[in-house]
């Protein structure tokens, strides 16, 4: 047991489905702002570690801890309260929407007024949407989205809705960010600006980041600490070069992938 800080840590986590291990004695331990990769092959059980840390599915065994506060047997939304909040391998956005009333939608559980204070517009109401607003185009900012504030969600660029998603994720003031695939479908140059933009929003709302990704440039570049999946279970974790020398990553995962 160790006295520092961890803002996640599991123990033995994992999950059956009918007779399928899909994940089994998941250990992670992050630090307060760390920003700590999760790879391993197709199939390899990642999506269903952000399943478990974020309550989409019950956890057959094992504990969660956020901040040292077992949240196991939390739901879904006290989960998001407690400050996990997450983002999908597809994107999903409201895309009819604008993209600062994308933001504002996770924002609203944060201002709190009745319905009678919006249906008669009192000042309480008008209050909390002038905050919402401006909270909003505060945290579109950080992705130099507000130029693109009254633009429909669908019609922003593709790298540029992945970053409104996390903008959108960032609004429910959460201490712990999941990232599933941000990199995947964006050309180098977005690649690339979305590196910077990440290591930006862990130091502007001091967060830690727990990202999965299949391009390792971008893993091996930005992660201080990574964990390797294989079949459900922890292959090896490490620092990016202990991952990249490990002869067991490489023979199960990186092989002749390194470096794409
Ligand atoms: N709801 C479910 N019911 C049954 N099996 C599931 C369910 N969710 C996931 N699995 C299985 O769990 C295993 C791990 O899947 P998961 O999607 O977590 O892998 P992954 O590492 O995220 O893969 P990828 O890199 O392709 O996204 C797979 O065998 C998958 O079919």
């Amino acid at each position: 047991m160790t006295n520092e800080k961890l803002i996640l840590k599991t123990e033995n986590l994992g999950i059956e489905f009918g007779g399928l291990t899909a994940v089994k004695d998941f250990d992670i331990e992050m630090k307060p702002q760390q920003i700590y990769g999760l790879i391993g092959p197709n199939g390899a059980g990642k999506t269903t570690v952000f399943n478990l840390l974020t309550k989409v599915y019950e956890p057959t065994h094992g504990h969660i801890y956020l901040n040292g506060q077992d949240i196991t047997k939390e739901s879904i939304v006290s989960v998001n309260r407690l400050g996990i909040a997450r983002t999908f391998q597809n994107i999903r956005l409201f895309k009819d929407l604008t993209v600062i009333d994308n933001v504002k939608v996770a924002l609203h559980d944060s201002v709190r007024y009745n319905l009678l204070d919006s249906i008669l517009k009192l000042p309480k109401f008008r209050n909390g949407e002038k905050a919402i607003e401006e909270m909003a185009m505060s945290l579109l900012r950080v992705f130099g989205l507000d130029q693109f504030a009254n633009v429909k969600a669908s019609n922003l660029p593709y790298g540029k809705q992945r970053q409104l998603e996390i903008a959108r994720a960032l609004g429910t003031h959460p201490k712990l960010l999941l990232l599933d695939e941000p990199a995947a479908g964006m050309n180098p140059t977005e690649t690339a600006e979305l590196m910077e933009t990440i290591k930006i929003v862990r130091d502007k709302f001091s967060l830690a980041i727990l990202l999965i990704e299949h391009d390792m440039k971008f893993v091996m570049g930005i992660c201080e600490k990574i964990t390797v999946l294989n079949f459900g279970q922890v292959l090896a974790t490490g620092t990016p070069d202990e991952i990249k020398n490990n002869p067991e990553v490489i023979a199960a995962y990186l092989g002749s992938d390194e470096g794409e």
